[in-house]
């Protein structure tokens, strides 16, 4: 196959990996990544940091290569389609190095300088084009130096966009960002995905995620913990019941009778979770768990003597905290 003819498959994913593996020494950064990225979603790539977000970046990326697995983004093996996939991919990894005593228009004549398959002609055109679509028309002619950091990673967005892209691969986009600046690059972010874009975007922040993406992944130490679209992950958030009860150990019998997992609890306490669903999650989620009211009703038809009875929905945020394992930091 010509590496250089970009398939285009109609309905392939913009990316998609298959046991995708990183080793650095005997740790694994990376391990076992089948990820699906539809094409059309704002994709949240999500996970505390270490969690190995951006080494997977760096392998879609054809930046490092896999100890093991295949990754293929716009439909095309990387890292061996790098040659025709990289021109319709931007990507904003580390933060954006400009020459601080340049404008905003100069540096990005720069970059676009350096891309081979742009037209000398046409630069002009694209760099402002570039700059109105991040809204920096305005700042076009001040240095670099006298932006913001909003601006500056704005306009890191823009030399993204200087040539049509049908994926956007976007590393923490609004880290070390003020409140102004967080705001502006989400919304400018919201804005690129209303034109069809899709986005990739790897964030420690909950909020962020909720806020601007479609479907999100949820990574913890290098192992993918659930995927799918927000509802699908919210739907996999599961009820907590908790039973008050003389008769603990004929409760948790109960209770596992109806498919539930019992958690450690305290004294005259049970504690039942519906059973976890297989690591990929949201895309598999278990059978639905029995409705509150049939779990009395099966403890109270067993015998059991309930003194209390409590139902709790887990909030997306606990769902996510739960899968993370960890600290998990949602604000934002
Ligand atoms: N070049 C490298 N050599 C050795 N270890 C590495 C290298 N790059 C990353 N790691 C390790 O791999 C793990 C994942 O790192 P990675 O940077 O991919 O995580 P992350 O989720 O992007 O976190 P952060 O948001 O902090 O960048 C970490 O334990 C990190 O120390």
């Amino acid at each position: 196959m010509d590496d250089s003819v970009v398939g285009d498959g109609e309905g392939a994913a913009a990316i998609r990996t298959h046991g995708l593996t990183k080793r650095f020494g005997a740790h694994a950064a990376v391990d076992d990544l089948s990820l699906t990225v539809p094409r059309g979603s704002v994709f949240g790539f999500l996970g505390p940091n270490g969690s190995g977000k951006t080494t997977t970046i760096r392998m879609l990326l054809g930046l490092v290569s896999p100890t093991a697995g295949q990754a293929e983004v716009l439909g095309l093996p990387m890292p061996r389609a790098a040659r025709g996939v990289l021109p319709r991919v931007g990507a904003l990894v580390e933060g954006p190095a400009f020459y601080p005593f340049l404008s905003g228009t100069a540096n990005l004549a720069r970059l676009d300088t350096a891309d081979p398959l742009a037209p000398a002609r046409t630069r002009r055109a694209r760099v402002g084009s570039a700059l109105e679509r991040v809204g920096l028309s305005h700042a076009a002619g001040k240095k670099v130096h006298a932006y913001s950091l909003g601006m500056k990673q704005r306009l890191g967005l823009a030399a993204a966009l200087l040539s049509p892209r049908s994926l956007l691969v976007l590393d923490e986009p609004t880290n070390g960002l003020d409140p102004q600046g967080t705001r502006e690059v989400r919304s400018l972010i919201r804005s690129l995905a209303d034109d069809g874009t899709t986005v990739f975007i790897s964030s420690h922040l909950l909020a962020e995620v909720e806020q601007i993406c479609s479907h999100a992944a949820v990574l913890r130490s290098g192992r993918l913990m659930a995927q799918g679209t927000l509802d699908e992950l919210r739907g996999a958030a599961r009820p907590r019941l908790e039973v008050l009860t003389p008769d603990t150990s004929e409760a948790a019998e109960v209770l596992r009778g109806l498919g539930l997992e019992i958690e450690p609890a305290g004294p005259g306490t049970v504690v039942g979770l519906p059973a976890a669903e297989a690591a990929d999650g949201a895309s598999s989620p278990a059978a639905a768990p029995a409705a509150p009211e049939a779990v009395v009703a099966a403890l109270v038809a067993a015998g059991v003597r309930v003194r209390g009875f409590r139902a709790e929905a887990t909030t997306l945020e606990e769902r996510f905290v739960e899968l993370t394992g960890e600290g998990f930091d949602v604000g934002g």
